[in-house]
């Protein structure tokens, strides 16, 4: 039992002795690695250390601490190792980064002030240097040869941040008018502007500057006034991006590199704020004006104001005085900064600077500053763009295209609306041939504005742009409207080729059909509120296809510009604000009202033969004040017109010319001289008012009804419509075919009916005068089926009544009857009536209980048009008479009467409602 016992404890402790050797064993190796671990770790924190301070740069006793260290040879080994390969690629560094620096910041951007400080600038900003040096940085190891030059990238490359260290503020303030010295010398002078903004004070800033004060290449803002500035910058960036950028660039650079013109200043604003975050508003302007600043050439020099700007930005941070750290470089390497440049030196630079600028900006420009160099070479495929004045020397530029697709003009009569219209329109012409720009010019004004460019009596040239001038339409509302249809109608066009060609813009539709013929269209309505004179169909018909054009004519490369003396009297303008709003282009001449937003008075301080161009719709922040060159006195665009006429007119027809104040010339007229007998013959009564020249006439087929009526007392109007009618037939007419006969018991128009009698008989036709009107109208009944066909011209057919009316003893007809027969029978026989009657009512008594039927056209004079209707098919018929102009109805042809102008008749001018 005790061996059992003894035997099992010598088991047990065998096993243990076991378990003991393994924990021993484990154990063993747990120390081992830790062991290993911790020197590790030290070698780890030792080679952290050595980077930290840097080999070369320990103290002795520090040296000595390091060498005892157990893993001091090992780290120090392995350390020199990867520096001596470090240092085997970065020996060309230094000597890179110079050559680097001397490409991109060449001149005054990199160069030492002596070599061009006090000498103006010719570069002429098309484009810009990347880099601006500040100082220069020497790698590890002190030899010249790791000596390098540091410069940051500025203008539309980067912003730049300072951060000023205790006291260095004369230091800040050295290497901010360094760097402005150096970017204002590159340039020539107006290429660069500067805005200075300082929280702390507001005149004292960067006083070396101030010669360039006063000029507009330095601005200085207000101290508590911050948004100003910031304002002013949004308007920039807004402006350049919107008239910029709609050219399909996405940056003021690319658009300078594509146009190779500058196009806009570069800007730096400067703010020195005082470390102290700014106010909540304040600061998300500032993120928003950074953020689109660059793109639009502007740059940021922030001097401690924290701001969290998410556009591309280096950092300098002071050290010292003579010290900073910047991000170009890293935080390992110290920036040693170029020492301040003699103030003396800066100052007189930027008085040379200045005067430059001063005589480079010359006294008031002229319209031959205007001209490009060479002659209409510009594409209208995508805008339009053209200088119309001068601020301070640089040209100001409207633009019409897809963001600024229609403009408005205002200003009180005097103010130089005009003017600017030639301006802009000269300036469009040279750029543009006839075949990227056709002008449509409408003036409602009383006087000849646009007369003369169609061609004149003293002047046979025209501008060849031209398709259309219109003036002294003040009472021809009808003519505006003929405009307007017309170019609903080529809005219309140009959607349907558009559509054909699966494209949504002129641009890709030029593209798509290279062969066809689209230039963009300007329409000019001076005093465009006549449109609206009236509570009657004109304005609403105006209104609604001004909005249609307004609406669409973007996309389709149809544009308005309209101008008037008095924007905010316009009613209906008001009431229909969707025209209003699609003018996003505002021009506001001095003194203007309400083209410009509520809140925007630019055009109350706006000096004389200035406008105010906004491009935003009249929003403060897009406002250029322009001064606008002299246009309209005598020879000047008439000489570019000249000009313009010598080189294109040979390819281009020339404009028609509708003169409200002149009456056609009957003899002149196309439309009547072309004609030639033919079957259907039509009588002309007058001139439509349309956009091309046409006649308005009445088919005479052998129908019932083909008789015209002119009615009214004003005798001249009235013979000239008889005349006219006589006259186109009596050449449509075969001789022998047709017979006229004439009445006239007016003694006062006896001449011209005469007159008209022997201009027939000379044509070779039949033509007799009756006394007895009576007698002659029952042969004709009585003959009717076998007749010739016959024209009757009867002239005051009121005053023949009492005669017609009279029955000869034992006759059962009198000669009224007859007549009614023949207006009711005749025109399907072949004999019309062409009948004057001085009333209304007179016809209706002519007509008796038959009703109006027989009369199928009339040409209505100084009568009332509610007197109108029965013979208007019952329609409302809105007519305010007035001289040289009559409403025009044929029940086949007219859904509503149209207005017209008859003939000037050679011997009499159309008098006003003259009556026998
Ligand atoms: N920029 C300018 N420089 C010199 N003279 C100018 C200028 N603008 C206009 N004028 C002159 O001032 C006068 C009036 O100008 P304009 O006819 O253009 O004004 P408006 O606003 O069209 O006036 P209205 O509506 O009465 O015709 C004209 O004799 C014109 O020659």
């Amino acid at each position: 039992m005790a061996s059992k016992a003894a035997e099992q404890r010598n088991r047990v402790q065998t096993a243990l002795d076991r378990v003991r050797h393994q924990i021993g064993l484990v154990l063993g190796a747990a120390a081992g690695a830790r062991e290993m671990a911790e020197a590790e770790v030290a070698r780890l924190t030792l080679e952290q250390e050595i980077v930290r301070v840097g080999m070369d740069h320990a103290t002795p006793a520090q040296q000595t601490e390091w060498a005892r260290h157990p893993a001091a040879h090992e780290v120090f080994a392995a350390l020199g190792g990867t520096r001596a390969a470090f240092y085997t690629d970065w020996s060309a560094g230094p000597g890179q980064l110079r050559d680097l620096v001397a490409a991109h910041a060449p001149g005054p951007a990199g160069r030492p002030p002596s070599e061009w400080l006090g000498r103006v600038g010719t570069n002429p900003g098309v484009t810009a240097p990347a880099l601006w040096r500040v100082g220069s940085a020497t790698a590890a190891g002190s030899d010249i040869s790791r000596t390098f030059d540091v410069a940051v990238p500025l203008l539309d490359e980067s912003h730049l941040a300072i951060t000023s260290a205790p006291k260095t503020r004369p230091v800040v303030d050295g290497i901010v008018q360094g760097l402005l010295m150096r970017v204002l010398s590159a340039f020539e002078p107006g290429a660069v502007k500067i805005h200075l903004w300082d929280v702390g004070q507001l005149t004292a800033i960067l006083p070396d500057l101030y010669p360039l004060s006063r000029t507009s290449a330095l601005s200085l803002y207000d101290p508590t006034r911050l948004e100003d500035l910031l304002d002013e910058l949004a308007g920039h960036i807004r402006r350049i991006h919107a008239t910029g950028m709609q050219a399909g660039h996405t940056s003021l650079r690319e658009l300078r590199k594509a146009t190779n013109q500058r196009l806009e200043p570069y800007r730096i604003a400067v703010l020195y704020g005082n470390g102290e975050t700014l106010d909540a508003e304040r600061a998300r302007d500032l993120k928003r004006v950074a953020s689109g600043a660059l793109a639009a050439g502007i740059c940021l020099i922030l001097v401690d104001v924290p701001t969290a700007v998410s556009a591309s930005i280096e950092t300098l941070s002071l050290l010292d005085e003579r010290r900073a750290v910047s991000s170009m470089t890293g935080s390992d390497l110290v920036v040693d900064l170029d020492p301040p440049m003699p103030s003396g030196q800066v100052i007189r630079a930027a008085n040379r600077i200045a005067e430059a600028l001063i005589a480079r900006q010359g006294g008031p420009r002229s319209f031959a500053d205007l001209m490009p160099s060479e002659i209409g070479q510009e594409s209208s495929a995508r805008e339009l763009r053209a200088p119309i004045g001068f601020y301070e020397g640089e040209a100001v530029e409207v633009v019409i295209g897809d963001a600024s697709p229609h403009a408005l003009i205002g200003g009180p009569s005097g103010s130089g609306k005009t003017n600017f219209l030639y301006a802009l329109l000269g300036s469009l012409a040279a750029r543009y041939s006839p075949d990227e720009l056709a002008l449509y010019l409408l003036d409602f004004k009383e006087g000849v504005s646009f007369a003369g460019l169609a061609p004149g009596r003293k002047d046979s040239s025209w501008l060849p742009h031209a398709k259309l001038v219109g003036v002294n339409v003040n009472t021809d509302r009808e003519f505006g409207l003929a405009l307007l249809r017309f170019l609903a109608d080529e809005l219309r066009r140009r959607s349907a080729a558009a559509k054909e060609h699966e494209v949504t813009n002129l641009a890709d539709l030029r593209e798509q059909d290279p062969s066809g013929h689209w230039p963009r269209i300007v329409a000019v309505i001076d005093e465009f509120q006549y449109l609206f004179a009236g509570r009657d169909q004109v304005t609403a018909q105006a209104t609604q296809l001004l909005e249609d054009i307004a609406r669409r004519g973007r996309s389709q490369g149809i544009h308005l510009v309209l101008a008037s003396q008095d924007v905010a009297g316009i009613e209906a303008f008001w009431g229909k604000p969707a025209v209003f709003e699609q003018c996003t282009l505002r021009i506001a001449m001095p003194k203007a009202r309400r083209v410009l937003a509520e809140t925007n008075n630019a055009a109350v301080s706006a000096p004389k033969w200035h406008a105010v161009i906004n491009h935003d719709s009249g929003v403060a922040h897009g406002n250029q004040l322009a001064h606008v060159p002299d246009a309209s006195s005598r020879n000047v665009f008439v000489n570019l017109q000249q000009k313009l006429w010598e080189l294109y007119a040979g390819r281009f027809t020339r404009p028609r010319l509708f003169d409200g104040a002149h009456s056609p010339v009957l003899e002149q007229f196309p439309a009547f001289t072309e004609l030639k007998p033919n079957a259907q013959p039509r009588a002309i009564l007058g001139q439509s008012i349309d956009v091309t020249e046409a006649a308005c006439g009445v088919d005479l087929p052998r129908v019932p009804g083909r008789n015209v009526a002119v009615l009214g007392g004003a005798t001249a109007e009235a013979l000239s419509i008889m005349d006219s009618a006589a006259r186109s037939l009596s050449r449509q007419m075969e001789l022998g075919q047709v017979e006229f006969l004439l009445h006239c018991p007016i003694v006062a128009s006896s001449p011209a009916v005469l007159d008209l009698k022997s201009r027939l008989e000379a044509e070779g036709h039949l033509a007799t005068l009756t006394e007895d009107l009576s007698a002659e109208l029952e042969s004709i009944v009585e003959s009717l089926s076998t007749t010739t066909p016959r024209i009757l011209l009867l002239y005051g057919v009121d005053a023949a009544l009492p005669s017609l009316e009279a029955k000869a003893v034992g006759q059962l007809k009198s000669g009224l009857d007859h007549l009614r027969t023949l207006l009711k029978n005749g025109p399907a026989h072949g004999v019309h009536t062409i009948g004057w009657w001085r009333s209304i009512a007179r016809l209706k008594d002519t007509l008796g209980f038959g009703g109006t039927d027989d009369i199928g056209a009339w040409a209505a004079l100084d009568v009332q048009g509610n007197e109108l209707s029965p013979f208007a098919a019952g329609q409302v018929v809105h007519w305010s008479p007035r001289p040289g102009r009559a409403l025009f109805f044929d029940r086949t042809t007219h859904g509503a009467p149209e207005v017209i102008i008859p003939f000037q008749r050679p011997e009499t001018e159309p008098t006003a409602g003259g009556t026998s």
